[in-house]
């Protein structure tokens, strides 16, 4: 806070944290969205790969036990009779790699060799269906599933080799693995077969039964694919740090406005932190009081009393200066009219007005509404222009100081003798008084340069026929030099310094 430079301020760790917690937010609610998103893709993914799977299964299977279906009638006839129609079985049925035909659970007619003696375990089938073998002796170590029809002491036997399920799950599984489990075996997509349980998934963990074999497949994916998802899609993932980049910046920006010296004026304005303290201005030749000067002052609820000249620039510069100008007027009409019988006959209220100011005809209305409160008489307004800050002449400036003039308001250019202000100048405003700077004051009686431009100041003024203030008075010495040469007005810490309403009734001549 630039208003209170040497104020130790305590960092608010909440306003630092806040930008990036607003950033924070949308980045671990978006994280969050796309994660949602990847486990619902990849369990969408899963199950659409485990259905494909299953349909393909149950087709091959179609043909294996419509094979073994339509030769179980035939069993117990003799090997030579039925083997054409074993053999037929394997050549018309797609994925039927061979047939057998047993009877009391011994095979003793195979499609491959004729005549053949081996026993049978339904014990070996899931279901008494379906057996996933890690090979035979025809082809050891290449899984074949085998189909069981059995119609009493009548078996028939249909065998699928491996070979088309390990590929139909290589091809279904490309993105993800997939296994065939019959019984307590699976088949994984290199063909090999495992008798054990199939292991689990960590993502998206997957299993589909089937509904006419007594088969399931399983698939899903392995731990970290649900990150893998989110990182394989940058975009979204870019327009998520964009996104929260924008709230912490949104925020950061936020708090700096509603932080910004200009806030922190315009909440003052609101709280009424804004007072006026009054500063006395005498006559010179009697000393009595003449009037006084409003010098603004902010009454902070932290800082305590703040110097207007800690302020007043910034409030110059965000154009909050009027408002606070008016608010300064009220106040100070309040404080006097209240006071108005203690108060000489024609007393002098000076207030400080910006070049800003000086471009809106409210001035008028303040001006008016000032004096409204007051008898006639009683007290004369003095807006103090400061010759650091030309007022632009304008249709508006001129229309106002016309109007200002008729109301009988008066003009005095402060600090004079620091600025530009030319006799044009003077005469175009048609300045009433000017305020000789405190600076040429302090050095009355020790520089000689200075003292001529305070009596070159005091020459002109009389020439111009303006009434003059010398602010800054601070001793007897430049007291005396001033009324010596017949200086209207005097201001400084001689006489008094600024102080709040209270203190000045204080010190306002008994009436
Ligand atoms: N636009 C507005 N400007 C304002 C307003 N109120 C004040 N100001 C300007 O702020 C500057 C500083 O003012 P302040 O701290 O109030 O100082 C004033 C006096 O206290 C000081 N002074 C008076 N006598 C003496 C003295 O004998 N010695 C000494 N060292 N200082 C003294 O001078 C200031 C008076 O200034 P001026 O207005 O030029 O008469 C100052 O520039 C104010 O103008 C406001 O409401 N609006």
């Amino acid at each position: 806070m630039p208003f209170f430079p040497d104020s130790p301020r305590p960092r608010r760790p909440l306003r630092l944290l806040a930008p990036w917690l607003a950033g924070a937010l949308p980045l671990v609610l978006g994280v969050g969205i796309l994660y949602w998103q990847a486990e619902r893709d990849l369990e969408a993914s899963a199950s659409n790969t485990a259905n494909q799977a299953l349909a393909q299964f149950d087709l091959m299977l179609d043909n294996v036990a419509a094979a073994a279906n339509e030769l179980a009638p035939l069993a117990g006839q003799p090997c030579a009779e039925v083997t054409l129609a074993l053999r037929e079985q394997v050549t018309r049925r797609p994925f039927v790699r061979s047939t057998n035909l047993g009877l009391d659970d011994h095979l003793y007619c195979s499609s491959l060799f004729g005549d053949i003696s081996e026993p049978i375990n339904p014990g070996d089938y899931a279901d008494g269906r379906l057996w996933l073998m890690d090979g035979n002796p025809v082809t050891p170590g290449q899984a074949l599933l085998v189909y069981r029809a059995a119609q009493d002491e009548q078996t028939a036997l249909a065998t699928l080799d491996g070979y088309h399920l390990a590929n139909a799950l290589r091809m279904i599984g490309r993105d993800q693995p997939v296994l065939l489990q019959v019984g307590n075996s699976w088949l994984a997509p290199n063909g090999s077969v495992h008798d054990a349980p199939s292991p689990a998934f960590a993502v998206a963990p997957t299993q589909l039964a089937s509904s006419r074999y007594p088969l399931s497949v399983s698939t899903g994916y392995p731990a970290g694919a649900t990150w893998q998802w989110v990182a394989s899609h940058p975009l979204l993932l870019a327009l998520v740090v964009f996104l929260a980049l924008v709230a912490g910046g949104v925020c950061r920006w936020l708090l700096r406005r509603a932080h910004s010296p200009r806030a922190e004026l315009a909440r003052a304005l609101d709280a009424n932190e804004f007072i006026p303290y009054y500063q006395p201005v005498v006559r010179g030749i009697t000393g009595r009081w003449a009037g006084v000067e409003v010098l603004m002052r902010w009454q902070h609820p932290r800082e305590g009393l703040v110097r207007p000249d800690l302020f007043i620039p910034f409030a110059e510069h965000s154009g909050l200066i009027v408002p606070m100008t008016r608010h300064l007027m009220r106040q100070a009409a309040n404080d006097l009219r209240a006071h108005a019988e203690r108060l000489e006959d024609d007393f002098h209220v000076g207030i400080n007005i910006t070049a800003e100011h000086c471009q809106d005809l409210a001035l008028l209305d303040d001006c008016r509404d000032f004096l409204a409160g007051f008898a006639p008489g009683r007290v004369t307004l003095v807006l103090e222009l400061t010759e650091r800050e030309l007022i632009r002449p304008t249709p508006i400036t001129h229309q106002l100081f016309e109007a200002l003039h008729n109301l009988g308001v008066m003009i005095a250019i402060d600090d004079f003798g620091t600025g530009h202000s030319s006799l044009a100048y003077l005469r175009e405003f048609k300045v009433d008084f000017l305020k000789i700077d405190q600076s040429f004051i302090a050095t009355i009686g020790k520089d000689a340069l200075s003292g001529h431009i305070v009596d070159s100041i005091i020459e002109l003024s009389g020439k111009l026929d303006l009434g003059i203030v010398a602010e800054g008075v601070e001793d007897t010495v430049q007291r005396d030099y001033l009324v010596e040469r017949r200086v209207e007005f005097l201001q400084g810490y001689l006489f008094g310094r600024p102080v709040p309403l209270h203190a000045l009734i204080d010190q306002l001549p008994a009436p």
